[in-house]
């Protein structure tokens, strides 16, 4: 358990367990007591993985840009859903992760990520969501059910298949709460798995697979594996090479055998699948959470929430849903979203990326397969970024003329370099989209008597989820 000398001050800790973080603790909280003891970039080791942690907003631009860091480190969870092979995008590496990059990238931006082709859509799906929760929660305290989930999810099928399904649709079903019970499970008792890699291979299956539920996560794998192979067959067997409609047409032209368009390798099956699943578990909850989070911060912060809809109600004509049109005359309205992202800090230590060569950062030597965590939460309250760090305060993100300014130094909610969130301009359009049709359709309130909290579960640590809330909405057109 002893470390290289010329690696970042800190230490392996204990044989075996290394200096695990404590479930009691926030995550960002506990890495801020070692950063206080040992610097702004140190070294830590969670079981069997030896790993530098990257406080500073700086070092973590110029970590997360090296072209040696860049991998993934090989974490259970992470590979079990691409069948422990290097396919996919978010836990894949080298050429594979090159390419699928490249690939959906290119594409997206074809199918109008990021422009204005997906925005109806999104609107589309925005009218569902408000028309039902006028239906179900107006007037009493009411949970925010999962029509928020499956509105983010169908933008997500449109993209990929030209598909959306209806809030009680069996497919809709599976698909959020399959990946919900996924993430759930991933940050429980499996994340011994990942930190102890060697407990898959001695643990008796009966505990792996009740206790620590390695069942529920290779049963959900293989259901939702089975639902996108059918999307699949369905494509192969009504492309038409001239009019792709979709992502998944798009694949098919570009992989399928060229003298045999309905035949796939196995190998590019399996990577199709991937590929698909990494979109829907990278790109739903993320959104549907900060979405959650948006709610919660309009009910405590009341008079921001009233200056939201005087915006709104100056700019928009309430007859119709808002628009991408008149964004920019909705300056302080993005600047309260991306507020929402900044104290919420949905990634709190982003994804972890792991070195694939022996790297010389910052004068120190990392060994090759070191993992490499990025702070992103202790950026977003650092005082030597924003005025109010601890406080809900749109301005962090207003010039001086109340202009946008979106590009602050401190702020990576959708990580940073060469990995940095592949969704994101499709994120921030569904979270403005869907955002202020709520904020135009409804007031939100806490409960007569309740004062809402903002804590999180500290168990959870790769995203930070609000505790169960309840809210009123009041209808306002
Ligand atoms: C508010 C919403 C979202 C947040 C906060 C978010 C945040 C992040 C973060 C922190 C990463 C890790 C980047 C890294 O490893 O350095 C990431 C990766 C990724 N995100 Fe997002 N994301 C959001 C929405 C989406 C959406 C809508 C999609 C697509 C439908 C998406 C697709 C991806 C993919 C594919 C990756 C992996 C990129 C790679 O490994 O190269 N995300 N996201």
């Amino acid at each position: 358990s002893r470390k290289p000398t010329r690696m970042p001050q800190g230490t392996f800790g204990w044989p075996i367990l290394g200096e695990l973080p404590p479930r009691s603790i926030h995550i960002t909280k506990h890495l801020k007591n070692l950063k206080q003891k040992r610097g702004p970039i140190f070294t830590t080791k969670w079981g069997s993985h030896r790993m530098v942690v990257v406080t500073d907003y700086h070092l973590i631009k110029k970590a997360f840009n090296h072209p040696d860091i860049q991998g993934r480190p090989a974490f259970f969870t992470f590979e079990l859903f691409s069948h422990f092979k290097n396919a996919g995008l978010v836990s894949s590496h080298g050429s594979v992760w090159t390419e699928n990059r490249l690939f959906m990238l290119r594409h997206l931006r074809d199918l109008g990520m990021g422009k204005t082709a997906l925005e109806d859509s999104i609107q589309q799906e925005a009218e569902m969501l408000v028309d039902h929760l006028d239906k179900t929660c107006v007037g009493k305290p009411a949970v925010m059910d999962h029509s928020i989930n499956c509105a983010v999810v169908n933008v997500i099928w449109q993209m990929l298949a030209s598909k959306r399904y209806g809030l009680n649709d069996e497919v809709m079903v599976r698909c959020s709460t399959r990946f919900e019970e996924e993430l759930a499970i991933c940050q429980g008792p499996m994340f011994l798995v990942n930190v102890f890699p060697w407990l898959a291979k001695l643990l008796p299956s009966i505990i792996l697979n009740k206790v620590l539920q390695a069942e529920i996560l290779y049963r959900n794998r293989d259901e939702i594996h089975l639902m996108f192979q059918q999307v699949i067959d369905d494509h192969m067997a009504t492309l038409d090479p001239n009019n792709p409609r979709d992502v998944i047409d798009q694949l098919l032209l570009e992989r399928a055998h060229r003298d045999a368009p309905d035949y796939l390798t196995p190998e590019d099956e399996l990577d199709f699948k991937s590929l698909m699943g990494d979109m829907f578990f990278a790109g739903s909850e993320t959104t549907t959470t900060t979405l959650r989070w948006m709610i919660l911060y309009m009910a405590i912060n009341t008079e921001i929430q009233a200056k939201v809809h005087k915006c709104l109600d100056e700019v928009v004509p309430k007859d119709r849903l808002p628009s991408l049109n008149e964004r920019n005359q909705l300056q302080y309205v993005d600047a309260v979203l991306l507020e929402v992202m900044r104290v919420s800090s949905l990634a709190p230590i982003s994804l972890l990326h792991a070195t694939t060569e022996g790297v010389t950062f910052e004068g120190y030597d990392i060994p090759k397969g070191t993992v490499v965590l990025a702070c992103a939460e202790m950026c977003h309250r650092d005082p030597a970024y924003w005025k109010h760090p601890d406080k809900f305060y749109p301005e962090h993100f207003l010039d001086d003329e109340g202009k946008l300014d979106g590009k602050k130094e401190g702020f990576l909610p959708f990580s940073i370099g060469r990995r940095q969130c592949l969704g994101e301009s499709l994120a921030r359009m569904e979270l403005y989209l869907f955002s202020t049709a709520i904020l135009q359709r409804f007031t939100i309130e806490p409960p007569e008597g309740v004062t809402l909290s903002t804590e999180t579960d500290p168990s959870q640590i790769v995203t930070n989820v609000p505790l169960p809330y309840k809210v009123i909405l009041k209808r306002r057109i």
